[in-house]
This record gives C-alpha cells, structure tokens and sequence, in this order.
C-alpha cells in the first residue's frame, strides 16, 4: 500500500480512519508498511523480523503495540536506547529521522507522521500496558520482551543493560575504598608544579583516590591522562611498599584509541617523580575493552562476567564517550565489586554509533559540579584548594551520589587561551555559531581556517586535499610512498619496515572527516572522487581494486587477523621471500598495519584476507573519535541533516592537533549545526536527575 496506489478518495480514508480512530490501522496495513519502508530502506528487516516474531507469540496483539515494537527496535539503530512515545508523537518524523538521510519523502510512501496522525500517548501508552507482549509493572520479576517505563518503550534486553548499570553503579558509589595515607602530602607533592587555581587536576585525583567509581571529564588536552598517571602512583606506592602491587589494567574502547593512550601513557609515566620501583608497576599498554572482557566469537558474550570477574584491583577506561550502553553493562557486570574503575573522556564528544550516550548521561552535573558541602569540605581539605570562587553549584550527595565522584578538567593545556582550535571547540560547544564564526574569520588564529567550495571541481578543494604551505594534505603520505627501497633490497631488511612506518605516519597526519555517509559531500562519494584526483595530479595508479597507496579503515573486529574496528592500513608493495624452495623472491601487494602494542611495529595482511575495509581518503566524524590528526578537514554537506549537530562539529574540531579547517559547500549549514544539539533516548540521565 502506498499513497499513489490509492484512488485519491480512499488514500484521505486510511489517513482519515487513522486520524479518527487509531486502532482502525489494521494489522495487514502495519505489515504491508513496514514491509514498505524496509523496502526503501527506512527501517533494517531486522526491525520488521521482531513484529512478525512477536505476532507468532501474540497472534491478537494490536498492531499499535507492534508499530511501538518495529519503532523502539528502529531506534536502537539510531543510537536511542529507547522509545520516547510522547517525543515520538510531538513530531513523528523527525524524531524517527525519517526518511533517512540522503533521501526524500515520496508521494508512494507514508511516513510515521500519517501512520501516527490522531494517536494520543495516553491512547498508545494505554494498549503497551494491556498487551502480553509488554510489561508495564514490576518489569524486574517479568519476561515479557518489552518493557514500559513511563512513556518510554525498551527491548527488554536494553531495559535490563539500563537497570544493570544503574545499580551497579549505586552500589560502587556507595563504596568508599580506604585513602591512601597522607592523602593531603602525597597531593602536593604529585601536583606541585600545578598553576592553576583551582586545581581541577589535583581535585580529580583526590576524587578518584577515594571510591570504587569515578569519572574525570574534560575537553582536548585538559590533562585527563595527566592526572591518571598521577592517581596510580599514589595508589600504586604504598601497594608496592606492602609488597602487595595492585593489579592496574588500562583500556580504551577501540585499538586506534588504546594506541593513542598507550603512546602518551608511555610518555607520562616516564615523566613521573616516583620510585622506580613504583614505576614499573604501572602499566604502559592500553588493550581494548573487547580484548580485557575475552570476546566470545560469533556471541555478544564475553567471557568475564560477574560469574568469572576479571582478576584486577584498577580499572582506568579512557575515550570513555565511546562506550555504548550494552559494554557498559558488561563492563560493570564482569568488575570485582571493590575494583577502582575511573572513566576518562569528553563527555561533549559524540556518543557511540550503537544504542546509549553513557558517558553523556553520566555527566550531567559535572559542569555545575554539584558538589554536597560534605564532598565539598572533603575535597578543600584534602587538596588544599578552594572552591569558593569557581562558580559551582551545590548538589545533595543522596540525589546526586554521582556528582560527588566526578571532576571535570577546565584548563586545556593543549589548547589555551591563544589557540584558534580551543577557541572554536569552546565557541561550539557553547551553541555559539556567531562566536565561532569570529574565530574561523580571525587572521590571528592560523590554526584554524574555513573555505566555502563551489564544487569538487574547485581548485581550492584540491589544494586542499593535495596540502598546501604548513597544512599537510595527502601528498605528504604519496611522497613518502614513492622514498620506497630498492625492488632489490633483501626481504629482511629492516627498511621495508621503517619505510611503512613513514608512509603510515604520513597518512596519519591529515584526515577529510564528513558528516554524513551519502550525497555528494559525503563519505562513499568523496572516497571516490579523492582517490581520482590522486589518480588525475599523477600521485594513485587507477584507483580499482586493490592498488599500492590505497588506505583502508577496518570496519569490523577481526580477531583472527588481530584487527579491531577503526584500524588504518595502506596498501603497499614490498618484497616477499620466496614460499617454496626454489622459487623466485617478489614483488606483492600487501597492506601495512601499525601495531597497537606500543611497539612501534608494522605487520603486512594479505588484502584478500581483509573482508570487512573501506578505503579511507574520508572518514565519517563518527570513526575518527579516538583519533587525532594534524591537520583535520571537515566537510559539511550542501543540505540539513539531523545528522549536523554540534556535538559532531565538536568531535571533528577536536581531533585536530595543528590545524583545523572547515570546508562548506553551502552558507548557513554550519551555524544550523552549531545549534543543533544531539539528542539521545535513554532513561539513564534520569536516573540521576
Ligand atoms: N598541570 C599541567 N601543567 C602543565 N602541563 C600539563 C599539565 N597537565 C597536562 N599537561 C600537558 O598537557 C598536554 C595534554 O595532557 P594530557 O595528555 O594529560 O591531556 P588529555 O586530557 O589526556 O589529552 P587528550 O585530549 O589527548 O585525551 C600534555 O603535553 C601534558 O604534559
């Protein structure tokens, strides 16, 4: 069924017969429609399999309650743990985003709006409530697949994920660890060479030392990993001392992430003013939060759960912004309940791509502080710093038990005052596009730029992307590939290594970051064009297939090949000994890989073993959370998006280290992003309002 297969009369009929009276949408009409929209691609079959699961369980059930099903299950997909039936209702479309990105309403399809048209949330509610399929009271001693809390609608399994993490964080807010002795002493001396006033550093560190749970937030460079560093040599000391060292694991949620920390992990503990002794029990190598819980193959288990917890005293979790809800779960759920846990990350960052914005829920209270005058007397006396003036509100330790474990870091020590980049980060971040205007404008700033582009076809878009003056571009990484060894050079030579280190390192500098995945300006078209241009100016062979210079990013976890989501290779010809005696040594295409260990290494994969890559001359902002780049370039599309916020504006400033550009391809669509904040669906942030 779709609008046009209608005679005029009757299209006004359904939507009529909707409009009057909701429950007249029958259930062939449902099925026929969501039929529909997985066809055109609005909804996953996935979404549509779960109604018609739910029907052969429930053959009565009212095919609101199963559109109320097809929809909480569409919106996982788009990040919301949940579904808001009044949000959904004030405005259909928009808070289902559809149609989708890229595409238009069409006369042939109806959209939520008119399926919904006439529907009241109490109405709505009222059917989820009667139905079997759902539970509506004590949903903890119930089984039934959906849950309704309020006016929110859950999967079961993502209202369980919510209710886990919920209580298990009470519980370890609840748990006060023993203070490290000396406390006060041992702060001074770690954070002697502190500046600022006050010193939200030290007050972190103080925080964390003192509970099973903590969260130290901050923008770029505000010193989060610092300040860990810090907080494990005052725990670690009187451990060693006991001749008892805690067992301190690090992890990040991606390999690309876990790398970054364990370079300036590395750094900072070599910087550190302790023992040796107390050195060496901190630990320099970051895994991945998928590798410490031992992902099960092929299951959404692990195999550290509250039943096998995992062996360790200090759990420390950095980019923790991109913890979905579902590893947050696990996450808790495999901890020894007396293990620290401290979560480091930008809570204005964007959230993960899968269901839930934890860190963001979290966090909530940690610009106001919030502080209760206990934890506030607390934390002057032992950091011996005051809180008098910095503009924070007081909380209440029993409503807001999380607040009190939480520091925000305020002082970029990367990005002061003088940076362009801190500046724009700021300006966004605050919803202000005028003020962020003014900084892209300022000639004063050279590390941040913007340029409107007429089309691919500008030569200012090609500069760009070549690389220009001090701004790298790809060309960097194209003159690193053609420095290549001699075709004769031994196998074994150490050279082949080093050389994909430096081609790899080159890459790794500039980064185009897109909003969005389709359109011209998004990331499928873009990857194509750019490989062209490279293709055109001489730099790339034709760019099909596997060719020597193409970068790719790995888009699933590949354990067997030792590959996490989000890891970057180039393909390159090396030389290859000979596999069978007698046979000639040859030349063979190969991609190279960083390794994550800390080691500086580079491993060669066959591309035929590569199943899930994309080539990457763009990248979505998404995928580039975690990294960082000399040079990033954003690009924003030539329409509005739901897609456009300003949280996504914030994540792709902010992997720049040296410059920043903005491109725009139309005026106007960076300032509606600006003022767009995301939104995600959860009952989370509630939870500690
Ligand atoms: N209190 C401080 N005084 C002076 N320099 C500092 C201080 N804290 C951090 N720094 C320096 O600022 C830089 C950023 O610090 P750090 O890496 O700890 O920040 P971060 O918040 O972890 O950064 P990222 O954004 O990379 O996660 C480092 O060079 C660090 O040495």
């Amino acid at each position: 069924m779709t609008r046009s297969d209608l005679p005029a009369g009757q299209q006004l009929d359904l939507l009529d017969a909707v409009a009057a009276e909701p429950p007249q949408l029958t259930l062939d009409q449902l099925l026929h429609q969501l039929q529909q929209w997985v066809e055109v691609g609005w909804l996953r079959a996935l979404d549509r399999a779960l109604v018609v699961f739910l029907l052969d369980s429930q053959p009565d059930t009212h095919p609101l309650v199963l559109l109320a099903a097809a929809l909480t299950s569409h919106q996982l997909g788009h990040g919301h743990v949940c579904l808001d039936l009044a949000a959904t209702l004030d405005s259909p479309d928009l808070s289902l985003s559809l149609p989708p990105e890229g595409q238009q309403a069409g006369r042939d399809v109806l959209l939520p709006s008119d399926l919904l048209q006439g529907v009241g949330a109490d109405h709505w509610c009222r059917q989820l409530a009667a139905s079997p399929l759902v539970d509506a009271q004590a949903a903890e001693q119930g089984e039934r697949p959906l849950v309704l809390q309020g006016r929110r609608l859950y999967l079961r399994r993502y209202w369980r994920y919510e209710r886990q993490v919920a209580s298990i964080l009470r519980q370890r807010l609840a748990t006060r660890l023993p203070l490290p002795q000396g406390l006060p002493e041992q702060l001074q001396r770690l954070f002697a060479d502190s500046t600022q006033q006050p010193d939200w550093q030290r007050l972190a560190c103080a925080l964390a030392a003192r509970g099973a749970f903590s969260i130290i937030t901050g923008g770029p460079g505000t010193g989060k990993t610092t300040t860990v560093v810090r907080l494990l040599a005052l725990l670690q000391a009187p451990a060693v001392a006991a001749g008892q060292p805690l067992r301190i694991h690090l992890a990040a949620p991606t390999g690309k992430a876990a790398a970054r920390l364990t370079e300036s992990i590395g750094r900072q503990v070599g910087d550190l003013q302790v023992d040796e002794a107390v050195r060496a029990q901190i630990p320099r190598q970051v895994t991945t939060l998928h590798r410490l819980l031992g992902s099960l193959p092929d299951t959404r288990h692990f195999r550290h759960h509250a039943g096998n917890p995992l062996l360790l005293d200090v759990l420390v979790v950095d980019e923790a912004s991109m913890i979905d809800l579902e590893m947050m779960a696990c996450l808790l759920d495999a901890l020894p309940p007396r293990a620290r846990l401290i979560l480091l990350g930008d809570k204005d960052q964007l959230a993960s791509v899968e269901a839930g914005a934890v860190l963001g829920d979290l966090c909530r209270d940690a610009e106001a502080g919030c502080y209760s005058p206990n934890t506030l007397q607390w934390l002057e006396q032992v950091s011996g710093q005051s809180l008098a003036g910095a503009g924070l509100q007081e909380g209440d330790e029993q409503r807001q038990p999380l607040a009190q474990q939480t520091v925000m870091l305020r002082y970029s020590h990367r990005f002061g005052a003088g940076s362009g980049i801190g500046r724009l980060a700021r300006a966004v971040n605050r919803l202000d596009p005028q003020q962020a205007r003014a900084v892209l404008a300022d000639s004063g700033f050279a590390d941040v730029g913007s340029r409107l582009v007429q089309g691919q076809g500008d030569a200012g878009w090609a500069d760009l992307i070549l690389g220009q003056g001090h701004q790298p571009g790809y060309t960097a990484y194209l003159q690193e590939l053609r420095r290549r060894p001699a075709d004769s050079l031994e196998t074994t030579d150490p050279e082949w290594v080093c050389w994909a280190q430096r081609v790899l390192a080159a890459f790794d500098r500039f980064q185009v970051l897109c909003a969005v995945r389709k359109g011209p300006w998004g990331v499928e078209q873009l990857n194509q064009q750019i490989a062209a241009l490279l293709h055109r100016r001489g730099w790339l062979p034709e760019p099909v297939g596997w060719y020597e210079g193409r970068p790719v990013l790995v888009t699933r976890n590949d354990y067997s090949l030792g590959l996490m989501n989000g890891d970057i290779g180039i393909a390159l010809r090396i030389r290859e000994p000979a596999l069978q005696p007698g046979e000639r040594e040859r030349m063979v295409l190969r991609v190279a890989f960083p390794r994550t260990d800390g080691s500086g290494g580079v491993r060669f994969v066959l591309p035929s073993r590569l199943t899930a890559v994309e080539s990457v001359f763009a990248m979505t902002v998404h995928k580039s959370q975690g990294s960082e780049f000399a040079h990033a370039l954003l690009v924003l599309p030539d329409s509005r998006s739901p897609l456009l916020t300003k949280e996504l504006v914030y994540t792709a400033i902010t992997r720049a280290s040296g410059h920043f550009t903005l491109v725009e391809t139309r005026s106007g669509i960076f300032e509606a992003a600006v003022t767009q904040p995301v939104r995600r669906i959860s009952g989370l942030a509630l939870e500690w309002g």
